[in-house]
């Protein structure tokens, strides 16, 4: 595959550079065929890819050396913002940094600390607070003067105890670099992925080894950047990094991925964000693909029309995706009950959560007589663990007998009440079973569990009874099938995907189907108009042949973003 013009460009041109990335146009390759030209190019001097998960890292490092060739193993360092900046930590401390301390601990620390302030200000803020200052390189205050203590506070002990956090790890880093303490990584060059996501601490850092000498390169994509709720800068950090070290800015505008009508109505989308770098995209694929809107009047005329087109046989590949979880749920159930495979991305599925799982282990328990869906389904009916776990110990064989064990001893009211609600559930649910019965056994367990759920659970109790209720065959075939997490647990069963925007990044399908597109969802009101059409936009390039944009008339107003992107 040759490089294009803009690639070949972005991969030979020397100093610190800036490449702006359209979706879709290569700059994995781009980003790995540039760190192979720089070591090969050189005789002398290291490469250090960074990028924001592991998995990244090393999926970045196999590609390089795919590219420059085994041999040039011992000049290449790729990892994480964290991985990097501790190994700087631990080289400037002879190996011994700061122990970093686990979340949970860390939790239980600030908690401390809260807990002694005795605040009106709620912990979960102070967490949030705390965060967000953690994520700036420079003094530390904060508005509220209870909270200020609990910072102080937190970093008192931090340091006498010779511990740090996670965020200390890029913090004491930069800081070092700062004031002469931490050494930077001998390195000659460093190229950043993704680099878009960067917080105010990560583009300090970055800047840093600019200024030391280090030939910079970043590569992302502003209108990609999804993660201001982590302090991500977006736009303003790249504009910020190449005015600092003055760096020639380049763009790979040219999308591989679209059908030109498809990447046409996204790249008329994107251009309504005022904040953004200009960058002319242009669609290689010449021909048209399929763009549809539908709007029906029910969500549930909407998962329906969903489920029964992903379903129809065929080997075309399909990706939903949903502003989110929750709206996925709807879609899961749908293609349950029509016994239809998937796999979740970015969210566990409804069967593997609290409510389905109680659900489906009393079902489970029905089919095989096996005790541990009881003993979960007593727990969650508000029966005490201890009692439970101690009864699951001590007795054994079928489930009506351990319940009749159980029953023979002493109890409480409201504990006895459950036991004997259960006993006497399993038997009737045992003679509807008997006379084929199926969907009226699903109902009776959602409506005993509904007793016990908050009111938020009732409809979710019944869309499971609704779904399992209709899914064909006998009860084990139908829990079986939902265990085997609707066919591809192991993701084996790659057709139907069913998608979050915000994880669909990085992703490409032949089909996309983008649902729940109405006012208040997407655009949703948890966040700004230009982030949530950033993740409109890399929803929509998501696609290579066929887009459908759907809403539901009883949820609201269509999407603006529809009329913006001009269908
Ligand atoms: N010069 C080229 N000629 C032909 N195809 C190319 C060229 N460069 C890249 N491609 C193809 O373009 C597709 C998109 O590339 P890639 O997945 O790396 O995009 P990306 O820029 O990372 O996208 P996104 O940011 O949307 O995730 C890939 O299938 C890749 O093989």
């Amino acid at each position: 595959m040759q490089l294009n013009p803009f690639q070949e460009r972005a991969v030979r041109s020397s100093g610190h550079c800036t490449i702006l990335a359209c979706p879709g146009s290569g700059k994995t390759r781009v980003l790995s065929e540039r760190a192979a030209h720089l070591i090969k190019s050189h005789e002398l001097g290291r490469l250090c890819a960074v990028t924001f998960t592991r998995d990244a890292a090393n999926e970045l490092r196999t590609r390089i050396l795919e590219s420059c060739g085994q041999e040039h193993i011992r000049r290449l360092g790729a990892g994480t913002f964290h991985s990097l900046a501790l190994e700087q930590l631990k080289r400037s401390s002879r190996g011994r940094p700061p122990r970093l301390m686990g979340d949970g601990e860390r939790w239980a620390v600030l908690r401390r600390c809260w807990q002694e302030e005795e605040t009106d200000v709620p912990f979960d803020d102070v967490c949030k607070l705390i965060d967000k200052a953690k994520s700036q390189p420079g003094h530390i205050a904060f508005a509220d003067v209870s909270v200020q203590r609990i910072y102080e506070r937190y970093s008192g002990l931090l340091h006498s105890e010779q511990v740090m956090d996670f965020s200390d790890i890029l913090l004491n880093a930069v800081h070092g670099m700062q004031d002469g303490s931490v050494s930077p990584l001998p390195i000659r060059w460093l190229l950043v992925d993704e680099a878009q996501d960067m917080d105010a601490v990560q583009l300090e850092w970055i800047l840093n080894y600019g200024r030391k000498g280090v030939e910079v390169t970043l590569v992302g994509d502003d209108d990609q950047s999804l993660y201001s709720f982590r302090h991500a800068l977006g736009y303003g950090g790249l504009q910020e990094a190449s005015l600092a070290l003055s760096s020639l800015e380049l763009t790979l505008p040219v999308n591989y991925r679209c059908a030109p009508n498809i990447l046409g109505a996204a790249a008329r989308l994107i251009v309504k964000n005022p904040h953004r770098a200009h960058k002319n995209i242009q669609a290689a694929k010449s021909t048209m693909g399929v763009l549809e809107v539908q709007r029906t009047p029910t969500r549930a005329d909407e998962v329906s029309m969903i489920a029964h087109t992903v379903a129809a046989p065929s080997e075309q590949q399909w990706a939903v995706l949903g502003r989110t979880n929750t709206i996925l749920d709807t879609v899961e159930l749908a293609l349950t009950k029509l016994a239809v495979g998937y796999t979740r991305v970015g969210g566990k599925s409804i069967w593997d959560r609290a409510v389905g799982s109680v659900f489906l282990g009393l079902l489970r328990s029905l089919a095989d007589g096996s005790w541990t869906g009881v003993a979960n389904a007593l727990v969650f009916c508000r029966v005490d663990a201890t009692w439970v776990n101690e009864h699951s110990r001590t007795s054994e064989g079928h489930y009506l007998d351990r319940l009749d064990q159980a029953l023979a001893a002493p109890h409480d009211e409201s504990r006895r009440k459950v036991l004997t609600a259960l006993r006497e559930g399993f038997i009737s649910w045992a003679t509807q079973l008997s006379k084929d019965r199926l969907p009226l056994v699903a109902e009776a367990i959602a409506d005993l569990l509904c007793g016990y759920a908050p009111t938020a659970q009732v409809p979710v109790f019944k869309a499971l009874a609704d779904s399992f209720g209709g899914l064909r065959g006998s009860l084990p075939q139908r829990v079986d099938f939902i265990s085997r997490g609707g066919s591809s647990k192991n993701g084996a069963d790659l057709r139907v995907q069913l998608v979050t925007l915000h994880s669909s990044k990085g992703l490409e399908f032949d089909n996309v189907w983008i649902m729940g597109c109405e006012e208040g969802n997407l655009p949703h009101t948890d966040s700004t108009e230009e982030e949530e059409r950033r993740l409109m936009y890399v929803g929509m390039t998501r696609a290579k042949q066929r887009l459908v944009i759907s809403s539901a008339l009883q949820e609201g107003a269509e999407s603006r973003f529809l009329e913006e992107a001009g269908i």
